[in-house]
């Protein structure tokens, strides 16, 4: 077993060790094309930071993105035993079956958006067979983490691999831009206890409301969450700069297998930051990944779901190939900030799509360093906000290719 686990963190850190500073040069001619087109510098906005990022991802100042995908995965939580959601966990195979049969939200948009659904079992507490459906069933659920560690170290390696191969596949069939998505009824229970633990942040801020929670439900999954973190001694230690100025220590963060590290992680270089916008023209990159984060694979251990493991990996899957990566709702965003510590290169690949009405969110983007694109007021997950705003990521490219220049089109300046 510890063989095992051994040589899975290997594969996982060979995985972060390839994933590349976006391409500054690139960023840079991404930069003049947009100041040679027919409208004043600056003037379209987010949809140049988002041309400028594209540009720095791909390595090419006009990027087509023929084929694209939302990555839904599923997953069960066995810390629905104690009563955190509005609706019961059956749920969980049931919508993997309306995903399949395209009914669900997130068919929908997908197909508005001309992307394909990929659903993957990651752990459901069901037999499901589809021929669409791909299995990489690590385990029937997690277990409570309320009472104990809701996946062991090889199980957490095992899912979170799983998500880098998915990406490895699509890639090979062409697919160059993707999103992430999820279905498992109570993960937000564990969404939430993965931002305190990442981020010293308090239940009573990071907790929502889910799938509709009353009141008294709401305080009681406050009151789960807040058991989580004492049994699994998460509270209060990220180990990380959590870049929302909540002061936390340092001394758990280290690389797996024992070393001390040194490395500033907090400052983030998600591309959609108001910040970042900015940096992107002259200084998009932060620091290489260093060695990963011990700390937050021990709290994907202790309190993650397989769903979120696995999109931890399709996160560092898609950087690690050069790919944007959409990120959905809460969910979504739990999964970017354990890649992100992972691996703090990583957040320059990531997008934030949308600002869910979920309690919690706008502090968990934060603490990535991303800034969300819509702000719909959804609270749906499935990948449902990611998939709306791939027209949007497309049209800055569009704008790249398509728009005349001054020169071409024979319009004054100065
Ligand atoms: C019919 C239905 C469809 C969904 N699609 C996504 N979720 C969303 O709700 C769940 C998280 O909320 P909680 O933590 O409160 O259980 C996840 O499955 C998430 O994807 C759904 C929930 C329901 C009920
Ligand atoms: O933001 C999300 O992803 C979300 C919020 C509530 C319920 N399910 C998902």
């Amino acid at each position: 077993m510890e063989d095992e686990v051994m040589t899975a963190t290997n594969q996982l850190q060979a995985v972060i060790d390839r994933i590349q500073p976006l391409q500054d040069e690139v960023v840079r001619q991404a930069d003049d094309h947009l100041n040679q087109l027919t409208k004043p510098p600056g003037s379209l906005g987010k949809l140049e930071d988002i041309a400028r990022q594209l540009a720095g991802i791909t390595g090419e100042v006009m990027p087509v993105f023929e084929k694209k995908a939302v990555i839904v995965m599923a997953g069960d939580h066995g810390v629905c035993e104690e009563g955190i959601s509005a609706f019961p966990a059956e749920v969980t195979p049931q919508m993997v079956l309306n995903f399949l049969a395209g009914g669900a939200a997130v068919n929908v948009l997908a197909r508005h958006a001309g992307a394909d659904v990929v659903c993957i079992d990651m752990g459901v507490n069901a037999d499901l067979e589809h021929p669409a459906l791909l299995s990489r069933k690590v385990r029937k659920g997690t277990r409570n983490m309320a009472k104990e560690a809701a996946l062991t170290p090889e199980e957490t390696l095992q899912a979170v691999l799983a998500g880098v191969e998915v990406v490895d596949d699509l890639v090979a069939q062409g697919y160059r831009l993707f999103a992430t998505g999820e279905m498992g009824i109570g993960n937000t229970t564990s969404s939430a206890a993965i931002l305190c633990a990442l981020t010293g942040l308090d239940a009573g801020v990071a907790v929502g409301r889910g799938t509709g929670i009353d009141d008294a439900k709401w305080l009681h999954k406050m009151n789960v969450v807040n058991r989580v973190l004492d049994l699994h001694g998460l509270r209060g230690a990220s180990g990380e700069k959590s870049g929302m100025g909540s002061e936390v220590s340092d001394e758990t963060g280290g690389k797996l297998g024992g070393g001390a590290r040194d490395e500033k992680s907090g400052e983030m270089s998600g591309g959609m930051s108001d910040e970042t916008g900015e940096k992107l023209g002259d200084e998009v990159n932060v620091e290489k990944s260093g060695e990963m984060s011990g700390r937050a694979l021990e709290v994907l251990e202790k309190a993650g779901g397989l769903e979120i493991a696995g999109l931890v990996g399709v996160i560092l899957g898609a950087a690690q190939h050069r790919c944007p990566v959409v990120i959905d709702g809460f969910i979504s965003s739990a999964a970017a900030l354990v890649a992100s510590r992972l691996a703090p290169l990583s957040a320059s690949y990531m997008l934030a799509s949308h600002l869910s009405q979920e309690q919690g969110h706008a502090k968990l983007l934060e603490a990535i360093g991303l800034s969300a694109m819509l702000h719909m007021d959804m609270r749906l997950g499935e990948g449902s906000g990611a998939v709306l705003a791939f027209p949007m990521i497309e049209a800055a490219g569009k704008i790249m290719k398509e728009m005349a220049t001054f020169e071409s089109a024979g319009v004054s300046r100065e």
